[in-house]
């Protein structure tokens, strides 16, 4: 088909956001993607980093208007995330790492998804706050800033190094011994390191004085140490323990507690005493959410944590003399991105919590001191807000907000009373279609064994009688999609998309399905699930059966799409239920998890046999016979979440039983499709597929 002139193309364009036809995938994915928000220990200075079509850079604002100011300049869209981003505490100089896909495994190894001869490094970089040229300290990652300002820590090769703040000389190993380096802490008064020496089955906390002292190990044991935080006054260590790797092999499929405890040493001894022990329940398990632990040492010798043990991811409380938990923040709702302000008298976090029946699908800003449960919700409404962060001078919250048409932005607001307001509007597209987004409404459905699942619908206005319906299935699993833009970056992708599908006639229902947070314990962590029954997967079946029961529904034609576990569950779909889901879109799925059920033990564990078995029957390559729907397959080959042979896999079991499926393979690109013209043809891709099987 001959390409449109560039004039018609304009034209088009200009037609379609004038003339109420659609809106371009470029329009809706064009938004500027914010993260890495981060305050200066002082002061009202901010910083954050902006995804701007690939080109990805530094902000930074300073009270009271916090106008942003870009203050690196990468102009090209090359797939070099930014991460790590910190302001040293007396505000002069901005620290980062560029490179790497740290939400994957190995986060440092470097991408390339420009397919350069000689592919980019993973590299850590300053930049003066006021301004002037960013510059390479070295190639490494996790960079610690000292509290001096003047040099900053940082991790290589698993070995810890260091390096002049402004580059004004080469990096030197700071310490190299037994095991991987990581969790570089500065006490406070900047004299020592703590840090994690993982060995392969324990680790130990280490604090590093001098290049003359010896290393001293905080209460070496065998077990796994982990998180190291200081005392205020630099004379203790909180940490994390859990048990080191081995015993005897226990069973698979049985659901198990995993054993957790807080304890605290003094650094003149290096013994460390109990602090707390986490019951020995089922959700007394180590959490899994964001941030884990979020252990913090806090002002009045308040040592805070989150846990999960009373069914909800709660902050607690409990002084650092030892004691019994406060806890903080009671009710039916999670805390997540957690910070403590400078002053380490208050926790801010989001929550799922608010006046409406809806705010369980949104999150708002909340805050709670240290050491007394008083907690505040400090924002209410049909937004999202996250990532709270507190300014040094504690005057201001500094955040991510979003609604149904409005992706995130950066946005300030009092700490305290007070609504949030806008800082980085600017940053949005001229073209960018907010207007002609819909918003999603609040649906709840039950499972076949009575779990009610909460789903967002998304429903075009007008139209004709019956519709095309997509079941949208997020990853993770531990995720929960919500009534406006996600505050990840992979789910933002797949809102627009759900968007553009509504502006192409389609009804979307993203589904919250089990194994997924936001509704309590027992809801994301359900029994046979996953590799152990995929019994999450009833949820799926139930919201294709929801959508083929309204009335507004074609029930002929309803497809079903997702990445990564979503695309493990739209295989199932399209494999055990073809006749119910005419049509999917499969992106990175998991497909064959036979091999992850047995671990290699010896001997093996009692129920190995079995659990191989359960675990082939929890994967779509397992339904291959009755697949009979047409499906796209896409995958970029520098996955390091799931590999790319799971799609290998599928594609060449269902050739071999005549399915019809198409195929988009990526090079070079990672899950998170780093670089945005991969994001954009996928998005593209994956629209056009459906659009051409159900839409007319
Ligand atoms: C065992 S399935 C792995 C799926 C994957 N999880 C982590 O990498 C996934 O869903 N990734 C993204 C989409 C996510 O974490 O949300």
């Amino acid at each position: 088909m001959r390409k449109p002139s560039l004039l018609t193309a304009f034209y088009l364009c200009f037609a379609s956001m004038t003339y109420g036809q659609h809106y371009s995938m470029e329009a809706i994915t064009g938004y500027p993607f914010p993260s890495e928000l981060t305050p200066a220990a002082q002061g009202s200075k901010v910083a954050w980093a902006v995804n701007e079509q690939g080109k990805r850079n530094v902000y930074v604002a300073t009270g009271p208007d916090f106008s942003p100011r870009k203050l690196s300049n990468y102009t090209q869209d090359d797939g070099q995330e930014i991460t790590s981003l910190s302001i040293s505490d007396n505000g002069k100089w901005v620290v980062y790492t560029r490179g790497g896909d740290h939400s994957g495994k190995d986060g440092f190894t470097p991408v390339n998804p420009t397919h350069d001869p000689i592919p980019p490094k993973t590299e850590i970089w300053s930049v003066p706050f006021e301004g002037g040229t960013a510059k390479v300290l070295s190639e490494g990652d996790y960079p610690a800033v000292s509290p001096h300002g003047d040099s900053v820590a940082f991790i290589k090769g698993g070995q810890a190094y260091i390096i002049a703040i402004d580059g004004s000389a080469p990096p030197r190993v700071l310490f190299s011994i037994k095991g991987n380096s990581s969790s570089l802490e500065w006490s406070p008064d900047g004299s020592k390191i703590a840090f994690v020496s993982d060995r392969n089955g324990h680790s130990f906390i280490g604090v590093y004085t001098s290049a003359t002292a010896p290393i001293q190990w905080i209460s070496p044991g065998f077990a796994q140490d982990n998180s190291p935080r200081w005392s205020p006054d630099g004379t203790q260590i909180a940490f994390v323990r859990t048990p080191g790797t081995g015993g005897a092999p226990d069973s698979i499929l049985a659901r198990r507690h995993k054993p957790w405890e807080i304890r605290v040493a003094n650094i003149s001894e290096g013994n460390s005493t109990l602090l707390w022990k986490a019951p020995a329940t089922l959700s007394g398990s180590i959490p899994t959410t964001d941030g884990a632990t979020n252990l913090h040492w806090g002002a009045n010798n308040s040592v805070t944590f989150l846990s999960y043990h009373d069914g909800w991811p709660h902050l607690y409380s409990i002084p650092g003399k030892g004691g019994t938990p406060l806890l903080l923040t009671p009710g039916n709702f999670m805390c997540e991105q957690i910070s403590l302000t400078a002053d380490k008298k208050w926790l801010v976090f989001s929550a799922n919590n608010g006046p409406s029946p809806q705010d369980i699908d949104r999150r708002h800003i909340a805050r709670v001191p240290v050491d007394k449960a008083a907690m505040e919700m400090l924002t209410t409404g049909d937004g999202i807000e996250t990532y709270p962060v507190v300014t040094g001078d504690g005057q201001n919250i500094i955040l991510f907000t979003a609604t149904a048409q409005q992706p995130l932005l950066t946005a300030k607001m009092p700490f305290g009373k007070g609504k949030p307001s806008l800082i980085s509007a600017s940053l949005l597209p001229k073209d960018f279609p907010a207007a002609k987004l819909i918003t999603p409404t609040q649906v709840i459905f039950k499972a076949p064994d009575g779990t009610p699942v909460h789903a967002q619908l998304y429903q075009p206005a007008g139209g004709p009688a019956k519709k095309p319906a997509i079941v949208y299935v997020h990853g993770g699993p531990q995720r929960q999609m919500v009534l406006g833009w996600h505050w990840m970056d992979y789910y933002s992708i797949d809102y627009a998309l759900n968007q553009y599908l509504v502006d192409n006639g389609f009804i979307v229902l993203a589904i919250n399905y089990r194994l997924g947070i936001g509704y309590g314990y027992e809801f994301h962590k359900p029994a046979n699930a996953g590799v152990l029954g995929a019994s999450e997967y009833q949820d799926v079946k139930a919201a294709g059966e929801w959508l083929a029961a309204q009335s507004q529904v074609d029930p002929k034609r309803i497809g079903i799409y997702g990445g990564s576990y979503g695309g493990f569950l739209t295989a199932h779909a399209l494999g055990r239920d073809s006749r119910l889901f005419a049509a999917g879109v499969d992106i990175h799925g998991v497909h064959n998890r036979s091999q992850f059920a047995a671990p290699p033990a010896t001997p093996p564990a009692p129920d190995a046999d079995t659990a191989e078995k359960v675990a082939l029957l929890s994967s779509p390559v397992a339904y291959v016979d009755t697949w009979t729907s047409p499906v796209l397959l896409i995958h970029a080959d520098d996955d390091r979440n799931v590999n790319f042979n799971q799609s290998i896999d599928l594609i060449n079991r269902l050739e071999k039983k005549g399915v019809n499926y198409e195929t988009l393979s990526i090079p070079d690109d990672t899950h998170h499709w780093m670089k945005y013209s991969n994001e954009l043809k996928v998005n593209k891709a994956a629209a056009e597929f459906l659009i051409r099987q159900l839409g007319k």
